[in-house]
């Protein structure tokens, strides 16, 4: 994706704007909640949509309000558990926030990480015999997911294109050095939901988003995981008051099951931000048991005598893949550490 960049007056013009918003909605909130705070209890509520400053947040008794947030809570995003407290005309002031047990960031127009989404914990990683997959982009996201604490799972649609066992058979040899890693792997197809109920029960109770390239079937899988979804957005954007522009927000959708997808362009479109070579060595999990053994500790495990990693290479631990994929992401990230990197 490019980004357009922004000149420094620009951004300082929009930051100047931006605050004074805050600064007069902030002073509203605390307006309206010295008039009510006496007759209405503080509540807890998950945050469906985030459009801006407005937040919609859903009750425990799934009743939805709008809210603005009071000040110096940080920015709020989608999937945030939060206090908040209903005001006489039915809207609300978010008064805190809870603690996050996962957040994935976004890297804003300067380069800085802001939250995107927050309390995830499912990380679908969708793949497809068409388009070709990526192993790099596959690594890159479990990387990501492995450095936020968001548990990683492969999801391989578009099946019913393989029509002989043979072909289904090497489509999934393609994938075996990751489950033998400990990552999940569903073979679905979204025109078959049938094939869907393992990766269903898989997801009751959990907060998950789908991402992968353009064309293996998100927003096909999105549909039939969540056969309500125009209902869920009708009565989003009835209780935002923003129309249709409710699904361009990152959004919270209920499985008809028991948990949470959460779903957006941007969310789609996530990448990985800044992260350090620590991150890295870290984030390939089959890696931890041997980086220490490297005779050198700074070992990049390209030529240097005594490497453990390419020693798992040779002896067959570790897929020469995922050495090549740790390589161009270590390349990637000490190239944003860069000053000037992007
Ligand atoms: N045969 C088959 N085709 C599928 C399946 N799922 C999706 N498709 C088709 O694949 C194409 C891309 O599907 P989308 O759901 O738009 O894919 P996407 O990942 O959302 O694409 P972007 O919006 O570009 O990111 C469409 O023509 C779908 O009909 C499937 O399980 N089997
Ligand atoms: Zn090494």
């Amino acid at each position: 994706m490019t980004r357009r960049r922004l000149s420094q007056r620009q951004i300082e013009r929009i930051k100047a704007i931006q605050e004074r918003r805050r600064a007069h909605l902030a002073a509203r909130c605390e307006q309206a909640l010295a008039e009510c705070e006496a007759e209405t209890l503080p509540e807890e509520g998950v945050v469906l949509v985030q459009h801006g400053l407005n937040l919609l947040v859903e009750d425990a008794q799934g009743r939805l309000a709008r809210c603005l947030a009071r000040q110096n809570l940080g920015e709020i995003v989608c999937g945030d558990r939060v206090i908040w407290q209903r005001l006489p005309d039915g809207q609300g002031v978010v008064i805190a926030l809870l603690p996050r047990t996962t957040v994935f960031n976004r890297l804003d127009a300067e380069g800085r990480e802001r939250p995107l989404v927050a309390n995830l914990s499912r990380l679908l990683i969708l793949i497809a015999p068409e388009p070709e997959p990526s192993v790099l982009l596959i690594d890159q996201y479990l990387l990501a997911a492995e450095c936020s604490g968001i548990v990683p799972i492969l999801v391989a649609n578009k099946m019913d294109l393989l029509a002989e066992p043979s072909e289904h058979a090497e489509f999934q040899g393609q994938f075996a050095h990751y489950a033998a890693i400990g990552y999940r792997i569903f073979w679905v197809s979204a025109r078959h939901p049938a094939s869907l109920a393992p990766l269903i029960q898989e997801l009751i109770d959990q907060t998950s988003v789908l991402v992968g390239q353009s064309g293996v079937g998100k927003s096909s899988l999105v549909k039939a995981l969540l056969p309500d979804r125009e209902i869920q957005i009708g009565r989003l954007s009835e209780a935002t008051g923003l129309g249709r522009h409710t699904t361009s927000a990152a959004t919270c959708y209920r499985l008809p099951q028991g948990g949470w997808i959460i779903d957006s362009p941007g969310v789609r479109r996530f990448r990985l931000g800044h992260i350090d070579r620590q991150a890295v060595e870290w984030g390939f999990r089959e890696f931890r048991d041997h980086a220490g053994l490297c005779r050198f500790n700074n070992c990049r495990h390209l030529e240097e005598p005594g490497c453990a990693i390419r020693q798992a290479v040779a002896a067959g631990r570790i897929s020469p893949l995922r050495l090549a994929s740790f390589h161009r992401l270590l390349e990637d990230c000490e190239r944003q550490a860069l000053p000037g990197g992007t």
